[in-house]
């Protein structure tokens, strides 16, 4: 099971909403993902329009823990306000704290990003930081008391995988809180090889919203993330400079 805070999950992916083909094709893909976590932008919510045409209209909300993120957020201030009017509308405790500091590369700003999130625990939030793989500031995000980190492979929709190995193993190895890795992830076996490093859990978006099948390439991301789990349960075996015969003859008489 994934703790997060009070909450329980058996799934470890998480899904982004955005960037589907249709709302057709999006429920189809989180259907077959069995995801339990939507993220979405609150800014993209018509939250107090009922009337207006709403991107997650498809799907049926009770079966899911949202995850409201502050996507557009590009200082503390903003990020905190955003969170605000998300639990006022009542959409959930928990908030995915995303700070943009560049726009070349949305890669989220440490220093308003650690500030938000010190804000929003105060105010009683579940605060899950999305935060770069920077291996000190996640310990400070986590010496502050938010309930998961979720550092990220690579920029957010580049799909380049886990670019700095060494980082997400150092950050991992030191996490006393569930670390989900967010963004940049591009294939099942970039999800795979964050498991099996021991990530508690993968959030992708742009992987399955702009594969020539996302719903194909949501079960593929189900699979490889349960996959990279059950390799990392079981434990891997060490890499050996040289070979290792699989037959070992020693004690055998030779015919
Ligand atoms: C949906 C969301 O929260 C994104 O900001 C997230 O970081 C996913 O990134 P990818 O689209 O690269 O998977």
């Amino acid at each position: 099971m994934l703790k997060i805070g009070p909450y329980e999950f058996r799934s470890r992916l998480m899904l982004g909403t955005g960037k589907f083909p249709d709302f057709k094709v999006q429920k189809e893909a989180i259907d077959i993902s069995e995801t339990e976590i939507l993220t979405f932008a609150v800014r993209r919510m018509n939250l107090f329009e009922a009337s207006q045409p709403n991107f997650l209209e498809m799907l049926d909300l009770k079966k899911y823990t949202l995850l409201p993120n502050t996507a557009g957020a590009k200082t503390a201030e903003e990020a905190v306000r955003i969170a605000k009017l998300s639990k006022a509308s009542g959409l959930c405790d928990m908030i995915k704290v995303e700070v943009i500091g560049d726009e070349k590369t949305l890669l989220p700003d440490p220093v308003e990003t650690l500030k938000a999130s010190e804000i929003l625990l105060e105010e009683g939030f579940i605060v899950l930081p999305y935060t770069s793989d920077d291996v000190l500031l996640a310990k400070r995000l986590q010496d502050v008391g938010v309930h998961a980190i979720m550092p990220g492979a690579s920029p957010i929709g580049s799909g380049q995988g886990i670019v700095n190995p060494l980082n997400l193993s150092f950050i991992i190895e030191q996490a006393k809180v569930p670390v989900i890795v967010d963004a940049g992830i591009g294939s099942p076996s970039d999800a795979a090889i964050a498991m099996e490093m021991g990530s508690d859990g993968v959030l992708l978006n742009t992987a399955v919203s702009g594969a020539k099948d996302p719903v194909k390439m949501a079960l593929a991301m189900k699979l490889a993330i349960n996959a990279g789990r059950l390799g990392y349960e079981a434990g891997r075996i060490p890499k050996k400079r040289y070979a290792a015969a699989s037959s070992p003859m020693e004690g055998m008489s030779i015919v």
